[in-house]
């Protein structure tokens, strides 16, 4: 096992900047994630920890050595690529083989080598199977076997699921985690899909356009996302923009303006990390999730409680998404499925409550796109 450490990292390829400002400090036994859209940047991270590429500016560590410009074969890395890159005419066995061949391990070791590795990913009775002649999965299995077969310090997987079906998809995930910890073995796993970022990861980095916009655990990314693009680009969230209109001791009253009207939220400080956000040059919006949103028949007593009416409503089996009107701003809430059908209706008065505790003052980027 390894620990990872990027040290001010930057790749440039011609005038494209890929990857620049990279820090990251990845623990032992830690399952990391890269997450973010196509182009932002991930792959060429892995590589660079893979020793494809080399950066152009700042460090790679592996446990504190200095791993910058070491090649590839000298790196004790396992990668998983996209499309599995088999040899498609050679048996299962030869394909997990062929790590330990090229590092001349002697026959009988690696007869054992193999033998475990293909075991563990639950193929012994595929071994002399031609590649070629093997579903989406269990290729992915040979991947995963010949990667791990050599005993990396680092398992490396790029998009590795991204061929398969969705069942196949989620009974691979469960796979990849098991072998992880059977392993303990480091690994970085990179992919578009929130979900499974969410679902897998011990902590993930959150990628667009080259730049890492936050770093956390799946529950720190899902609940504190440190900006707009952090915020969409997981799950469903209400963008709410605002201007801050006075600060007290504990609390921030902020107003949305909308045209004539106004609605003042009061956001506790700590929503904002302090006071630091109003030193931001940005704008800023609040930010709540809609399943953080209560939907009121009567006007109780509290704060952020808005009048409002029911636009539209959408049941999607467990829960059921309800577009609130207030003030002609549209609020997503999405409740569970336990109230009797008909329940929510198009047009029905309503008050929203956005519970301080949920709500987020978070900057604005994304019209920051280079
Ligand atoms: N070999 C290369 N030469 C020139 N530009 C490259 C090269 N590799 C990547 N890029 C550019 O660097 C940026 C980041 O690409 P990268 O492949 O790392 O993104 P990604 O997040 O992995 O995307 P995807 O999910 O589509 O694989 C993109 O703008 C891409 O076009």
């Amino acid at each position: 096992m390894a620990s990872i450490k990027m040290e001010n990292v930057q790749k440039a390829f011609g005038k494209t900047i890929a990857v620049d400002h990279l820090n990251l400090d990845i623990k032992e036994g830690e399952f990391f994630t890269f997450l973010g859209p196509s182009g932002c940047g991930k792959t060429t991270t892995l590589r660079m920890i893979a020793g494809f590429y080399y950066p152009t500016k700042g460090i790679v560590r592996f446990s504190d050595k200095d791993m910058t410009r070491v090649p590839p074969e000298k790196r004790n890395t396992g990668m998983v690529f996209q499309n599995y890159a088999l040899f498609p005419h050679m048996t299962v066995f030869e394909n997990v083989a062929f790590g330990l061949r090229v590092r001349k391990i002697r026959s009988s070791e690696l007869k054992r080598r193999v033998q475990d590795a293909l075991q563990k990913v639950r193929l012994e009775s595929y071994r002399n199977r031609q590649v070629s002649q093997l579903s989406g999965g269990q290729q992915q299995r040979v991947a995963l076997a010949r990667a791990l077969v050599i005993e990396p310090e680092i398992l490396l997987l790029d998009e590795p699921l991204s061929n398969l079906d969705a069942k196949l998809r989620d009974e691979m995930r469960v796979e990849i985690l098991r072998l992880q910890r059977d392993y303990k073995i480091t690994t970085i796993y990179v992919t578009h899909d929130q979900a499974e970022a969410l679902s897998m990861s011990d902590r993930i980095a959150v990628f667009n356009y080259g730049i890492c916009h936050q770093v956390g655990t799946p529950a720190e990314i899902y609940n504190q996302p440190a900006n707009d693009f952090v915020a969409s680009f997981i799950g469903e969230i209400n963008l709410l923009p605002v201007q801050v209109k006075s600060v007290e001791h504990e609390n921030m009253v902020v107003a949305l303006e909308n045209g004539e009207q106004q609605i003042t939220i009061d956001v506790p400080k700590q929503a904002g990390e302090g006071d630091s956000i109003l030193r931001t040059d940005k704008d800023l919006a609040v930010a709540i999730r809609p399943e953080a949103i209560r939907i009121l028949d009567v006007a109780e007593d509290g704060i952020n409680i808005f009048k409002g009416k029911i636009d539209s409503v959408q049941f999607f089996g467990s829960v059921v998404n309800v577009i609130v009107d207030v003030q002609n701003v549209s609020i997503r809430v999405d409740v569970l499925n336990t109230q009797e059908v008909g329940y929510y209706y198009q047009g029905k008065d309503v008050y929203v409550e956005l519970p301080p505790n949920q709500l987020r003052l978070i900057p604005v980027i994304s019209g920051d796109a280079p």
